[in-house]
């Protein structure tokens, strides 16, 4: 997978080439590419922003700097734009692995209020974009957001995770929030590890997993179990 973004803060986006992402660049999993947004402006200020149309606050970022900097950043090879904005589409598990079977994804992070919109209806003219929220709170630019979006679906993509079955594990992957996780010591603080986990009964554990994983869910996200099939509750689930 080939990886672009492009930002007026190249920095920000230097933890992708951190730890496991970066291990995954080394590796030729991801190719990935970090454009500076002001490399296609040509005044003087490199001005990248201008007041809104119809009032309002704050400054909108101009459409002809991004479509330069998309050209040449896309060239003729497809790929999928994703544009990050509060306005957006919710991002999840499900859009990471869907994203995770493209050849390429192009990342637009904008500042100030935003990018003008003809920017998105343009290119969607050409291409799949996806404009997509973290989450329900206001970040000050789409950089952090691409460092999230990013790292879900790298850490999906084959050869990337050392142990590739916990992303089929992951919470969300089964609807449900994933339990809580222990390690040595047994004792710690006066807390114990809980003695079925201890058993060697394998079947006892894994009970006792989807118990505690249905438990939190409940508690604390009951619209995910709202949201679950009818057969993806046995008999025994429905307790909670
Ligand atoms: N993903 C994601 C995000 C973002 C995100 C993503 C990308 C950009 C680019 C710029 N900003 C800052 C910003 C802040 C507020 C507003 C809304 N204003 C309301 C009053 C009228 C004007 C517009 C727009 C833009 C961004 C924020 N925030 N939260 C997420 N989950």
């Amino acid at each position: 997978m080939r990886i672009d973004v492009v930002t007026i803060f190249p920095g920000y986006l230097a933890p992708l080439r951190e730890a496991l992402l970066g291990r995954a660049i080394e590796a030729g999993l991801v190719e990935l590419g970090v454009h500076d947004l002001r490399d296609w402006t040509h005044d003087v200020h490199q001005a990248v922003d201008d007041s809104p149309y119809g009032g309002g606050p704050g400054m909108v970022m101009r459409p002809q700097v991004w479509g330069e900097a998309l050209d040449a950043v896309l060239g003729d090879a497809p790929a999928r734009l994703v544009v990050p904005t509060p306005a957006g589409r919710p991002f999840t598990q499900a859009t990471a692995q869907a994203w995770a079977g493209e050849e390429r994804l192009v990342f637009a992070c904008g500042r100030y209020e935003g990018i003008d919109q003809r920017v998105v209806d343009a290119y969607a003219q050409r291409m799949p974009v996806d404009e997509v929220s973290i989450g329900d709170y206001v970040l000050v630019g789409g950089e952090v957001a691409v460092l999230v979006m990013v790292e879900a679906v790298v850490r999906l993509l084959p050869g990337v995770l050392g142990n590739p079955v916990s992303a089929q594990e992951d919470s969300f992957s089964d609807g449900l929030l994933e339990g809580p996780a222990y390690t040595r010591p047994v004792s710690w603080r006066g807390l114990d590890v809980p003695d079925v986990l201890r058993s060697g009964n394998h079947a006892a554990i894994a009970r006792w997993r989807r118990d505690r994983a249905l438990e939190r869910t409940a508690a604390r996200r009951p619209d995910l179990l709202d949201a679950l099939p009818d057969h993806a509750l046995d008999r025994t689930d429905r307790a909670f």
